[in-house]
Formats: C-alpha cells, structure tokens, sequence
C-alpha cells in the first residue's frame, strides 16, 4: 500500500506535485498517468525518498522510506535503466544490492530466471542493449521480494516480446497481492495492463477510478438503443433527459445516449415497457477518454502541423 497525504513539491516557482492525496492498494495493477511535466516522475521520486516534499506526506506499508531499515525488503523500483555502474556485471551489481539489503546473495540467480537475464549475468551492464537494461533494472526491483512495487515508463523502448513480458509481469505481481505502480505514455498498454487508473495533470490529482469507469464516464461511450415502437422510445428519451444523460435521437426508432450505461437504459425501458429490438455499447479507447480527462491540463501543446509555430505554453485556466 503507498499513501500520499497532501504531498507538495516545489522547484522554484513550479509545483511540480500539489496537495497529492491518493492511496494505491495492493492487489492491483495502478495505471499513473498524465501529461508530460504532470509530476508523475517526482510524485514516484518522494515515495522512494529520492526527492523531500516541501509538505505532505508520502507512505509505504504505513511508513516513510528512509525510515526503513532495509527497503528493498519493502519496495522494488524501476525509475531510470540506465542507473546501473556500466562496468558491473549484471550479476555483480545484483549481488551489491542484495548485501546492502540483507538479501541471501542466491536470490540474485532467482531474479536473473526471472527476467531472463541469466546467460548474460556475466556480462557488463554498459553493454546491455535497452531492453536488457530493463530488464537487469526490474531484477533490482524484484530483489528483496518486496510487496510494494514501482515502474517508470518499464516498456519504454521495449520491443513487442518486451512488452508483452512486462505486462505479463506486473498483472502476475499484482496476483499475488502486491501493489504494481506504473506510469507510462501508451494508453492502449496501460488500457491492458492497469486495473486502476490515476491521472494527474499540473501536479494534481484529476482521477482515481477503475479503467472501465473511467472509459464508460467518457462522452464518447455511448449506449445504442432501438425500438420498433416511436412513441414508447420517446418516453424512455423523456425519462433519460430528466436524468441529466444527454440523448440523441437518430431518425425514429434509435436513440444515441451518453453519460449512461447499458444496465441503466435496460433498467429504464424494462421499468416503462419498452419493447427492445437492440441495446448496444459504443466503448471510447482509454485514449480518447484520457485526453477528455487531461484536455484543460496540458502544460506543452504543439500547434497542428503547418502551423509553423512553436510549442507553447498553456496559463492555467
Ligand atoms: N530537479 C528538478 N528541478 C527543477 N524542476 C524540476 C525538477 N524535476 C522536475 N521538475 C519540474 O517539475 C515538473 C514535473 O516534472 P516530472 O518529471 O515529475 O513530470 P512527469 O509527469 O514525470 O513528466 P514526463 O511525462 O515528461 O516524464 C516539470 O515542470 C519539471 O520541469
């Protein structure tokens, strides 16, 4: 379980995190998301202790991480692959962080299967190709077999295989009841990955729901619905506007609804006796509900091309 109460961090006259309140539970897999400079990398830096809130506080198992006495026990990370010394040998640099944490030295050959890593556990990190790289950083992680674990961007510049395996990876973790924190830029991975979605824009907290929520609040899910008979579809129409659900008519026997669900419209035309000749779901991408969500935070926008400007910069609103 991480806890972030309030958290705040400054760099100079930026927020890069706001009042952050957010708890991400064990037993799922949290999608972190949001635009670039959201604060996404900070916000993962003051749960490992790398950066000290101006205020707030940020909690792992109920404790600050520089209060633990052996932390990868508690929390494996993955913030930067390439933070690993060039001239180690994967299995050396392993080795060092498991002495450093307590951790039995034959647990290095363990997370070396793990990752698939262990006819090259020889060889120098610093001539690792990228993907090796994460994969030798998510050894590091999974080291102390800790309950707690946190991704940055893992599939950055990972090939089809690489993605697959680390999506693989984390919902397995999540399996067996650790709490999988992972930020990243590609909706359709995270629309596979993620059970829980937490977007920030501008430091702040903008969603904490689970990713069918977040695709069926979208405007752009819409429920399908038609009926041989007009004048009974009118009043299930009358009844849904009276909801506050926006509807659109589509000649006569069809109507388009959205900010609803199925089971509600379903519900209704049961409750008024209206007969149903087709009640369908028209699902938006995660994309398309993310960029709903994130449109009044974007920090940077570029401007279409042909445009012939620059990117600039957005005020907040
Ligand atoms: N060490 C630092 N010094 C000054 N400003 C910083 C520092 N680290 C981050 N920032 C600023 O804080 C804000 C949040 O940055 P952060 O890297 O946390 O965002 P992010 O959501 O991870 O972005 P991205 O998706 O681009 O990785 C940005 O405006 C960034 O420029």
């Amino acid at each position: 379980m991480i806890t972030l109460t309030e958290l705040t961090k400054r760099f100079g006259t930026t927020t890069a995190v706001d009042a952050l309140t957010l708890e991400i539970a064990p037993g799922r897999v949290t999608g972190f998301l949001g635009p670039n400079g959201a604060g996404k990398s900070t916000t993962m830096r003051m749960i490992l202790g790398l950066d000290r809130p101006d205020s707030g506080t940020a909690l792992v198992d109920g404790r600050p991480y520089l209060t633990l006495r052996h932390p990868l026990r508690v929390v494996g990370a993955l913030l930067d692959a390439r933070a690993v010394h060039p001239g180690r040998s994967a299995r050396a640099h392993l080795t060092a962080m498991a002495r450093s944490n307590g951790i039995p030295t034959g647990r290095v050959d363990e997370v070396l299967a793990t990752v698939g890593l262990t006819e090259v556990a020889g060889r120098r990190a610093g001539s690792f190709s990228l993907g090796m790289g994460q994969r030798l950083g998510i050894a590091g992680a999974l080291l102390g077999d800790p309950g707690v674990l946190i991704f940055d961007e893992p599939v950055n510049g990972l090939d089809p295989d690489g993605v697959r395996w680390i999506r693989e990876l984390m919902r397995s973790l999540a399996a067996e009841g650790r709490t999988v924190f992972v930020s990243s830029h590609l909706m359709s991975e995270v629309q596979l990955t993620a059970d829980q979605l937490v977007v920030i824009g501008r430091g702040r907290l903008i969603t904490d729901a689970p990713i069918a929520e977040v695709i069926a609040a979208s405007s752009l899910t819409a429920v399908r619905v038609l009926s041989p008979e007009p004048a009974a579809l009118g009043r299930l129409r009358d009844r849904l506007v009276a909801r506050r659900r926006t509807v659109e008519p589509v000649g006569v026997d069809e109507l388009v609804v959205t900010g609803t669900t199925v089971a509600e419209v379903g519900d209704l035309a049961h409750e008024l006796g209206v007969r149903l000749h087709g009640l369908s779901v028209r699902e938006a991408s995660l994309e398309q509900a993310y960029l709903e969500l994130t449109d009044n935070s974007l920090q940077f926008t570029g401007s279409p091309v042909g445009a012939a400007t620059h990117p600039t910069r957005i005020e907040a609103r």
